[in-house]
């Protein structure tokens, strides 16, 4: 059977995002019949094709000053050019999205916000995270997956003192892998659902 591919793109200023999106990463790679490309902003910037021909693109920046950071932000803003010269290439497209921190809250949800609006510029479908949030409860710690509550993708936090050996903690990447898994499960039922439509299985469900 086919292989899907999933693109993951993230910026990371001293390594500790990158620990999140090689965590993604290894999710995708245990999920079934899929494949991931892992690529710096920098080197997205470079790869249009590959982000192309990928069934999903998994987006994930630092959190700085509220937002994602300045070099996310540039490969958001190249990829509208290159996306209208080459016509809404990635719509329809599956997309999620992480961001890392130095604080526990730290405004993390403002740049999840942020990648899912951009995604949805380009015409993508979001997959949220799909765990429920933990480190709620007396019985709760912060050993759990989904510690920090988010809904919307996935959330690291990596404490300012330390360096990427040790931050973010284990329970964050574990997140993170459950993030890459779903959404290379999506974007394979979905790739499957369309070879069906195609074949005519389904001819009335396909999207306007
Ligand atoms: C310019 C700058 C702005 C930052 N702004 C925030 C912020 O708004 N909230 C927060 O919790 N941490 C903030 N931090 C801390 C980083 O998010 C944190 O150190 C993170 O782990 C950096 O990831 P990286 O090593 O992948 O760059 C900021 C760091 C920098 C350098």
């Amino acid at each position: 059977m086919s292989r899907i591919r999933v693109a993951i793109v993230y910026h990371s200023g001293r390594g500790h995002t990158r620990r999140v999106a090689e965590a993604v990463r290894a999710g995708v790679e245990e999920a079934e019949c899929a494949e991931a490309l892992l690529l710096s902003v920098e080197e997205a910037g470079t790869r249009w094709d590959d982000l192309d021909a990928a069934s999903a693109i998994i987006f994930g920046a630092p959190t700085y000053m509220a937002g994602a950071s300045a070099a996310f932000k540039a490969f958001q803003e190249a990829s509208s050019q290159v996306m209208s010269a080459r016509g809404f290439a990635w719509r329809d497209k599956v997309a999620a999205g992480f961001t890392n921190s130095g604080a526990l809250a730290g405004d993390k949800l403002s740049t999840l916000i942020q990648i899912a609006l951009f995604a949805a510029q380009h015409g993508m479908h979001w997959v949220n995270l799909g765990l429920p949030p933990a480190n709620n409860s007396s019985t709760g710690s912060a050993d759990e997956l989904n510690r920090l509550g988010f809904w919307l993708g996935a959330g690291a936090q990596s404490n300012v003192d330390q360096g990427p050996s040790l931050a973010p903690p284990e329970s964050d990447l574990a997140t993170a892998r459950h993030l890459g898994r779903r959404v290379a499960g999506v974007a394979l039922q979905l790739d499957r659902g369309r070879a069906d439509s195609a074949a005519g299985c389904a001819s009335n469900v396909r999207p306007a």
